[in-house]
């Protein structure tokens, strides 16, 4: 059948009437519906088929949503069935204003249709399918807004767990990646990165930074006589009592490569530090770890201690190399002892 252009024009022209008072929540939606009405809501799973009913989930709507409705067209349809029937067929985006954030992306139809009655066109049935993922409303609803906004709540609620087990994951790998694998101390990644934290701190508070440097005593020989995984169990047990050493906030016991350790003592003074690694070096004879070819009998270890108070010229390379020069004369004067700034400590001595 040809189109008739001014009856559609018409038909056109009351769609749109509907449709602004649709979405202005307009109580006039009504006027133009056929006494002989039939009708479906779009979460509803039933037909209605008196427009007393209709005018109930009508009020209900506006109830539930008393604020203008957004409808962005996408098409529009007009089919003209029959000389007093025409249908119209429209796909759009909705807004709700509560949750706009669910829906704004779906794509909405309804289907109205209009039929002659006398000289006036009236609607006799409408049709709106929702894109809601949830399209159970309640019975004070004719919008899932309920189930919705409880299906948000347990997503927020997920996200919340999710990004609290994320942060958690997050602290795990930072720590994992701040730890030597072999004994379980800080690293050298994270020595270098505390090490320059208290330099600079030092620095700005003009005080002395102290570093000992430990080394274990022929250890190649230990490796070589117990084998290398007593050597893996040897360095455990100095690093775990190396750590035990570091007490107080801001101390930091490092494994600084090989067999080589770090104690960082901040703004302690020498007396206090040469203390701790004499206690250190009395503790790890105390392990008593059988060593036949040192001289002593059990593994020992020899310290090198240098104090900085930081100056424009000096860098924390500065304190490490200081503390290394006081390693090596520990190790030339014989080992097992601490050596801080070229005065020899020996352990046995003090
Ligand atoms: N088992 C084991 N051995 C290691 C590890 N890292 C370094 N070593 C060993 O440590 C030994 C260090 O030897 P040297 O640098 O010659 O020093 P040393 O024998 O301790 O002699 P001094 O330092 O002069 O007392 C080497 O044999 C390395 O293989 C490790 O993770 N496990």
């Amino acid at each position: 059948m040809p189109p008739r252009p001014p009856r559609l024009a018409l038909i056109r022209a009351l769609f749109e009437t509907y449709r602004q008072r649709y979405l202005n929540r307009d109580p006039r939606l009504l006027d133009d519906f056929s006494a002989n009405f039939s009708g479906y809501t779009g979460c509803g799973d039933f037909l209605v088929r008196e427009l007393g009913q209709w005018q109930t989930i009508t009020r209900t709507d506006f109830k539930q949503v008393p604020e203008p409705i957004h409808w962005e067209m996408l098409d529009l349809e007009l089919q003209d069935l029959a000389d007093d029937v025409v249908a119209v067929v429209a796909f759009f985006h909705i807004h709700l204003p509560l949750i706009a954030g669910f829906l704004s992306g779906e794509t909405a139809r309804l289907t109205l249709i209009f039929r002659r009655e006398g000289d006036a066109w009236k609607v006799a049935h409408s049709g709106i399918s929702l894109p809601y993922p949830i399209p159970t409303a309640s019975e004070d609803e004719v919008y899932p807004l309920q189930s919705l906004a409880e299906r948000n709540r347990l997503l927020e609620a997920e996200v919340e767990a999710r990004t609290a087990e994320l942060a958690e994951a997050n602290r795990r790998l930072a720590a994992l990646s701040q730890t030597d694998g072999l004994t379980g101390i800080a690293n050298r990644r994270l020595f270098d990165l505390r090490l320059d934290e208290e330099w600079r701190r030092a620095k700005r508070r003009h005080q002395p930074l102290t570093l000992a440097m430990v080394d274990v005593d022929d250890f190649k020989l230990y490796n070589d006589r117990y084998g290398h995984l007593a050597g893996d169990q040897a360095l455990q047990t100095v690093a775990q009592t190396l750590d035990a050493h570091a007490r107080r906030g801001g101390e930091l016991a490092a494994r600084y490569g090989g067999e080589e350790f770090a104690l960082l003592l901040p703004g302690d003074d020498t007396r206090q530090a040469q203390a701790i690694c004499r206690d250190f070096l009395a503790a790890l004879d105390a392990e008593r770890i059988e060593h036949a070819d040192s001289p002593l009998g059990t593994l020992t270890a020899s310290v090198g201690i240098a104090s900085l108070t930081p100056n424009g010229s000096d860098t924390p390379d500065t304190l490490i190399a200081t503390a290394d020069a006081a390693l090596y004369r520990a190790k030339q004067g014989g080992r097992h002892r601490v050596e801080m700034d070229g005065l020899p400590l020996n352990p046995s001595s003090s």
